[in-house]
């Protein structure tokens, strides 16, 4: 045995085998002694993923059982598991139980095990506030958190104050009222809803205590200390999915129990000088409107009403006119077509981190900003894209989730202080689609004719000062009936009148019958899709805000860089299945962990 500052070293048992474990500043690892192949055989873990070190052998799958043996310790870790090509791995409880040749050396192994964690993970939260949504995604919130999460929290020495919503809006307004002393960060168990009002209420407390005014789209927002964990229970878990790599919750826990850390950036959208709410993924108008506006009636179908609305939505066959302006972003650092991904120890956005908070900057000038001599009109030359689109989205991330798998915009980074927006232009119903299933495969989204896509700083959406001009479109009221059914040559058919005048009497008549009857059938059937589209007959669609409807069109969207942060690290590669025919020395201690 052999201990010093930082370092302890020791022979111990696991099960009948004889290892060597090391604890070298912030790396644990044991090796199987008496075999020829000793780096095949070590498994290497770093301290801050250590969960909990335990006297005696614990267990708590399926349940808590503790045996208070001497000369037993019991450690829980992170386990990565393969979940397919591409695909970031599955965090799940790793245990491994050993057995040292004394009672004293045991107590030593535990004491310097806590200490190393003590000094390599400050940041671990020891207290949390919890909102479980009820009614979120299946309605299994409660059981999730109960059954999944909870024994975690409490292996790891986590205390959390849990608040079972009874009504919307109860999470942000706990947030933003009651005291939140002794809490290092608030979690959710729902979907994209519930953290969007975790991350109202946390961003709005900020801004409360700093004498910030939200509603002056000029202003430096202050960045957010409390830290937002997100355990996914929802229908799109679009910002765990795409911050994470998996919806899963005891990955999200596990991120969460070791205080993993993830800046975010956040878009903040405005009508004239008023905020309107807070976005991180989607900000969408057009189809991904429409489909919201139009699943909200339906949320009895749980998930799966985005499906199917999306499917009414896409027959409606809509577009919109609109006037699109953006602040391009600096295009010399990335593009949203550069094929790069953000992942874990993305080094765009650690780069970001100093171009969003320079150091030199001080706290005067950052005052003077705030007093609005900072102007977003001075960041560089606005752009201007008029006409009639399918959709229009922005997103200051990638907006990946299980129903897309590289979401909106993959190259997307989640702090770098930029947005990608996106432009569908009108198009056929089969471009539209094209567009829309290349969201699902491998194909680029935005290698087509009608898509446009830019990094920008900010966006302005305003609809043309008179559209008389506009002749295709009609009167106001009637336009965006839609067009037809692709495939449908009644539906197609139905679009304008027929001439007849050429026509004789008698064949004129029946035609005029036959006509009559196809455009009755016609518009039953427009009648009926209208009927289904909530934005009925409207010129106009509806903005989506991760989730929530827009009560305004006409608005301006500002990103701020990094203003909150989340407990996950970005999407990890899949490298256990690659590293693990490598062995262990660059393995990192990811790949072989066996119990
Ligand atoms: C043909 C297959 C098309 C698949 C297209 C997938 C595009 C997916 C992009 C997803 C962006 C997600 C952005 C996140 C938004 C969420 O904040 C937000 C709230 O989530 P929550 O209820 O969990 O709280 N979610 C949403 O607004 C839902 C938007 C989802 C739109 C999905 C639309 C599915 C469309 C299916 C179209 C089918 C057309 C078929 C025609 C034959
Ligand atoms: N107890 C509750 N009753 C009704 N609505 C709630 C409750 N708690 C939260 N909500 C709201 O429900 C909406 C949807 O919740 P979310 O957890 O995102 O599920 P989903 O992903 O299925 O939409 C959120 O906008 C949230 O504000
Ligand atoms: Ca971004």
């Amino acid at each position: 045995m052999e201990t010093d500052s930082g370092r302890m070293e020791s022979s111990v048992w696991l099960g009948n085998k004889r290892h060597r474990a090391l604890l070298s500043g912030w790396r644990f690892s044991w090796t199987e002694l008496d075999k020829k192949n000793r780096d095949k055989n070590t498994i290497s873990l770093p301290v801050s993923e250590v969960v909990a070190v335990m006297e005696g052998q614990v267990e708590i799958q399926p349940q808590k059982k503790v045996k208070d043996t001497d000369r037993d310790f019991t450690l829980f870790y992170v386990k990565r598991s393969n979940t397919g090509s591409g695909k970031a791995p599955l965090w799940s409880l790793g245990r491994s139980q050993f057995c040292c040749p004394s009672r004293d050396l045991r107590d030593q192994w535990v004491t310097q095990l806590r200490i190393a964690l003590k000094t390599h993970c400050p940041s671990r939260p020891h207290r949390l506030l919890v909102f479980i949504n009820p009614y979120g995604g299946k309605k299994k919130g409660k059981q999730i958190y109960h059954s999944t999460v909870a024994p975690l929290f409490e292996l790891a020495g986590i205390s959390s104050h849990v608040v079972v919503t009874e009504r919307a809006n109860q999470a942000r307004d706990h947030i933003l009222k009651k005291d939140l002393t002794g809490f290092d960060g608030v979690v959710c168990v729902g979907g994209d809803g519930m953290f969007s009002e975790l991350l109202h209420g946390v961003i709005g407390r900020t801004q409360q205590e700093a004498g910030v005014s939200e509603h002056d789209p000029c202003v430096m927002l202050q960045p957010c200390d409390l830290h937002i964990g997100i355990i996914p229970a929802g229908s799109t878990d679009c910002v765990c999915f795409a911050t994470v790599g998996v919806n899963d919750p005891v990955t999200s826990a596990l991120h969460i129990i070791i205080g993993d850390s993830q800046p975010l950036d956040v878009c903040s959208v405005h009508h004239h000088s008023t905020l309107v709410r807070y976005s991180v993924s989607l900000v969408g108008y057009g189809f991904y409107g429409d489909v919201l506006a139009e699943s909200e009636r339906r949320r009895w179908m749980g998930p799966l009403r985005y499906d199917y609305s999306g499917f009414l939505v896409y027959l409606c066959n809509r577009s919109y006119q609109g006037i699109v302006q953006y602040l391009p972003a600096d295009s010399q650092i990335t593009s949203p077509r550069d094929n790069s991904r953000c992942l874990s120890g993305c080094r765009v956005c650690s780069e970001s981190t100093e171009r969003l908070f320079p150091r030199s900057e001080s706290s005067s000038s950052l005052y003077s900003r705030q007093l609005g001599q900072y102007s977003i009109e001075s960041e560089g030359e606005w752009l201007s894209v008029e006409g009639r689109f399918r959709c229009v989205s922005l997103t200051c991330m990638s907006s990946s989730c299980p129903r897309s798998p590289k979401g909106l915009s993959p190259s997307a980074h989640l702090a770098d202080g930029t947005g990608d927006l996106i432009l569908v232009r009108n198009t056929n119903p089969l471009g539209f689609l094209t567009y829309l299933h290349r969201h699902t495969n491998t194909q680029d989204q935005f290698d087509l004719p009608f898509v446009e896509v830019h990094r920008v700083k900010a966006v302005r959406f305003s609809f043309p000062p008179s559209e008389e001009a506009d002749d295709e479109d009609g009167p106001k009221e009637s336009r965006n009936i839609p067009a037809g059914i692709p495939g449908d040559p009644e539906m197609l058919s139905d679009a304008g009148d027929v001439e007849s005048g050429r026509l004789g009497s008698q064949q004129c008549l029946a035609e005029k019958r036959r006509e009559q009857g196809m455009k009755e059938k016609g518009r039953k059937k427009r009648d009926y899709l209208c009927g289904l589209c909530s934005s009925k007959r409207s010129a106009t669609s509806v903005w989506n805000c991760d989730g929530e409807i827009l009560p305004y069109s006409e608005i301006l969207c500002r990103v701020h860089g990094q203003l909150v942060h989340l407990f996950a690290r970005g999407i990890e590669e899949d490298t256990v299945s690659r590293k693990y025919h490598e062995g262990s020395r660059n393995c990192q201690g990811r790949c072989i962990l066996h119990n």
